[in-house]
């Protein structure tokens, strides 16, 4: 199990594929590398799949504290030096996509290329965010289920992959309180519409069609901030990586290839 040792917390990582350019996924807030499987399944063949768990989630251990974008996307950029690899396409969801956009505008040389899906410049508010902090510090993270799997995932969804919901939520009553109240922080405090403006690498924003919490206007408004970019909205909600595999890598095979 590959770890990378940092000065306050550890980071879990896992590589896919054998040949071609870098491609490197991050994760949404509540989920763990694994959210990715169905994309690896089919694009490893194609490139060199880098995946991480974010602090405090997963297999990563979570620092003490509250968490800054900044913090998440040093993470990444730490990742890449002790892995010696100079540049990467890059693919987030969520606060993963806000994460891509901080390295869009702080770390261009980084990225070829940048997927930022059912994200925003800024997702929700500060009072949103400071509340759901301290409803988990307070409760913990399983009184959230059954909200998040409706946020997440269509009824249809819901009903028919009943499996695939169990697994996903299972890694997100793993998460730590800690982590989690950390990344809401992070999350708190994030706004990108201005410094997006200056973003010039080519960048897909991808949406769900009925995503409750980063509707299609969302990633219409990144896109049309940026310099080079383009919108693609796809079926499903929240975690549409899950709900429409197929259209999802699709997408990305043509945006980065
Ligand atoms: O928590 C959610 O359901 C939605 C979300 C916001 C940021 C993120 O990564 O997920």
């Amino acid at each position: 199990m590959p770890m990378l040792d940092l000065e306050t917390h550890q980071l879990h990582y896992r590589i896919d594929g054998a040949e071609g350019p870098w491609l490197v996924f991050c994760n949404s807030l509540g989920t763990d590398l694994r959210m990715w499987d169905p994309q690896v399944a089919e694009l490893s063949s194609h490139f060199r799949v880098l995946r991480h768990d974010r602090r405090g989630h997963g297999l990563s251990t979570a620092p003490e504290g509250m968490y800054s974008l900044a913090d998440l996307g040093g993470d990444v950029i730490a990742l890449l030096d002790a892995l010696g690899i100079g540049s990467v396409h890059y693919c987030g969801l969520s606060i993963g996509g806000l994460v891509a956009q901080w390295l869009a505008v702080n770390a261009p040389q980084r990225l070829d290329r940048v997927v930022a899906c059912a994200t925003a410049a800024r997702i929700g508010s500060a009072e949103s965010w400071n509340a759901r902090i301290a409803e988990v510090q307070a409760h913990g993270l399983p009184p959230l289920l059954g909200a998040t799997a409706e946020r997440w995932f269509g009824a249809a969804f819901r009903a028919t992959q009943p499996g695939q919901v169990a697994a996903i939520l299972e890694s997100f009553a793993a998460t730590s309180v800690r982590g989690y109240a950390g990344c809401c922080a992070a999350l708190a405090a994030a706004d990108l519409r201005t410094d997006i403006t200056r973003i010039e690498i080519p960048l897909l924003a991808i949406a769900g069609d009925q995503d409750p919490v980063c509707p299609p206007g969302d990633l219409q408004a990144i896109a049309g901030s940026v310099g080079n970019g383009r919108v693609a909205v796809l079926p499903g909600r929240h975690l549409l990586n899950i709900e429409s595999p197929a259209a999802f890598n699709a997408a990305l095979l043509q945006f980065l290839q």
